[in-house]
């Protein structure tokens, strides 16, 4: 019997916190923080996060403006959108939902935002920063389950762990905050000659691939921390992870759930990021 990694219920707690700081800062700054978001086009699986993320930035009393473009935007428009958000001195942090349609190139737009206010973590500043192991702006998802991690007090020092995926959002990330957490990493990908054989080696196994329910218990070495960012639907519409958790629940020592596990983390610790982007602004401690 596995320990349920409850991220929704961790989320609520961070929130509460988060909304009990904001309370008290606020007057020091004279004015709540800000998170503009946004949104082009209307892919159905952003428009979904996007909702979660509004409900919890009312929530903690964040200023959370969208701006909601339609599929054909031109990147030049995009661009002065991030522009103006990074002039406003209201707003803390920028956050521009990917994917975006193929005619606008990601590369630009990121570069664009200010690394201050890139509470994704995905300016090639703050990737950088990551990399030499500054204190900076963290992509939200990994940064999010190492805080289920520690508030679990699930050791990581000298583990090996084994990441699936090396996207920017989470696969990479992931890995090098495992690695500052002092684990053995090895990262997979869909040119890893033989997945479950590495697999099978890991203590922490974290699945980023957006393979439904693909890990199954033959991946999984009993009494391994597994970890399942994966967010896929169905054909009942139904959200599923990567990971087959009625297989693998049973052999693990500690598993998160989906939905419940990582995607609520990710949705608190972007609100962590905006706090911390608004009281570095602000210069309050
Ligand atoms: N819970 C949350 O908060 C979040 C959840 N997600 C979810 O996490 C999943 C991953 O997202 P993201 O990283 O953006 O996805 P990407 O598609 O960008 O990356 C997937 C990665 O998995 C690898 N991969 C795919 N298939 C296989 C396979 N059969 N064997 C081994 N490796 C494979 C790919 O390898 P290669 O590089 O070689 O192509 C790639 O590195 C998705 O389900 C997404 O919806 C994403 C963000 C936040
Ligand atoms: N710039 C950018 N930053 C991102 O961080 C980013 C992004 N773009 N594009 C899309 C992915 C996906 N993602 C999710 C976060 C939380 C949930 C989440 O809260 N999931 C809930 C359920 C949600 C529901 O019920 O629909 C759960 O797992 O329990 C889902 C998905 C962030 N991403």
């Amino acid at each position: 019997m596995a320990t349920i990694l409850n991220g929704k219920e961790l989320a609520a707690t961070l929130r509460a916190e988060q909304t009990e700081e904001i309370r008290k800062l606020a007057p020091l700054a004279g004015r709540p923080p800000g998170l503009g978001v946004i949104l082009v086009g209307d892919d159905p699986a952003s428009h979904a996060y996007v909702k979660n993320k509004r409900n919890a930035c009312k929530e903690a009393g964040i200023h959370a403006p969208e701006i909601n473009l339609p599929h054909d935007t031109t990147r030049e428009t995009v661009m002065e959108w991030v522009d103006k958000l990074n002039a406003d001195p209201r707003i803390d942090g920028i956050l521009v939902q990917l994917p975006l349609p193929p005619h606008i190139p990601k590369d630009d737009i990121l570069l664009r935002i200010d690394p201050e206010k890139d509470v994704d973590g995905f300016h090639p500043i703050n990737v950088g920063r990551l990399v030499i192991g500054e204190d900076t702006l963290v992509p939200c998802t990994p940064t999010g389950v190492m805080t289920l991690l520690s508030r679990y007090g699930i050791p990581v020092k000298g583990k090996k762990a084994v990441v699936l995926g090396r996207s920017l959002i989470v696969g990479k990330p992931m890995a090098l905050l495992l690695l500052a957490a002092d684990a053995t990493v090895t990262i997979c990908h869909s040119k890893t000659a033989n997945l479950s054989e590495e697999t099978r080696q890991a203590d922490i196994l974290v699945a980023a691939l957006g393979k439904p329910l693909m890990i199954t218990k033959d991946f999984v070495k009993k009494g391994a921390v597994v970890i399942d960012v994966g967010i896929s639907r169905n054909d009942k519409g139904k959200l599923v992870g990567d990971v087959d958790f009625d297989s693998v629940e049973p052999i693990a020592s500690a598993i998160t759930p989906v939905p419940g596990g990582v995607g609520p983390m990710t949705i608190a610790t972007l609100l962590e990021n905006t706090l911390k982007a608004y009281k570095k602004r602000n210069h309050l401690s």
